[in-house]
């Protein structure tokens, strides 16, 4: 009788300790792929190769340690050829210039198309 009970509080906080916080990791998991998949930015450009992507019909630039391809930007700009001033190159310093409000820095993900290689 003394060993059925003990088996029964045993089974009990084996399911407290194990099998349900097992259940809920299990459901957070859709959530940690979605992020993931989102993470675009995967494939590596060395500065060589975005400096071959420098005019108006085919635009990269650099961003920080990211590289974006704009071509489909250069003409909706509001800045106009601005955009085109380090095309191939570093734009950082132009990006983050007083001409942009904040909400431009958001705007930049649409277009990033991998990490600069180091
Ligand atoms: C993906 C890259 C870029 C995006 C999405 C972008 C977006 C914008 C937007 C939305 C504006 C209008 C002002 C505002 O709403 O704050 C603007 C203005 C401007 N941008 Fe950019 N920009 C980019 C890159 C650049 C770069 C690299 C330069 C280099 C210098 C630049 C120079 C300017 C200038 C000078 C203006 C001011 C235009 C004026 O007030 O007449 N932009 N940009």
């Amino acid at each position: 009788m003394d060993v059925t009970l003990a088996t029964i509080l045993l089974g009990i906080l084996l399911a407290v300790l194990i099998v349900i916080p097992r259940l809920r990791s299990t459901s957070d998991q859709p959530k940690k792929v979605t992020s993931n998949a989102q993470n675009k930015a995967v494939k590596s450009y060395s500065k060589a190769e975005v400096a071959l992507h420098n005019k108006r019909t085919d635009c990269w630039i650099i961003i920080k340690d990211k590289v974006f391809d704009v071509t489909s930007y250069v003409e909706e700009h509001p800045g106009g050829d601005a955009i085109l001033a380090h095309a191939g190159d570093d734009s950082t310093e132009g990006f983050y210039g007083p001409q942009h409000a904040t909400r431009v820095f958001e705007m930049i993900d649409d277009f990033c198309i991998g990490n600069l290689e180091i």
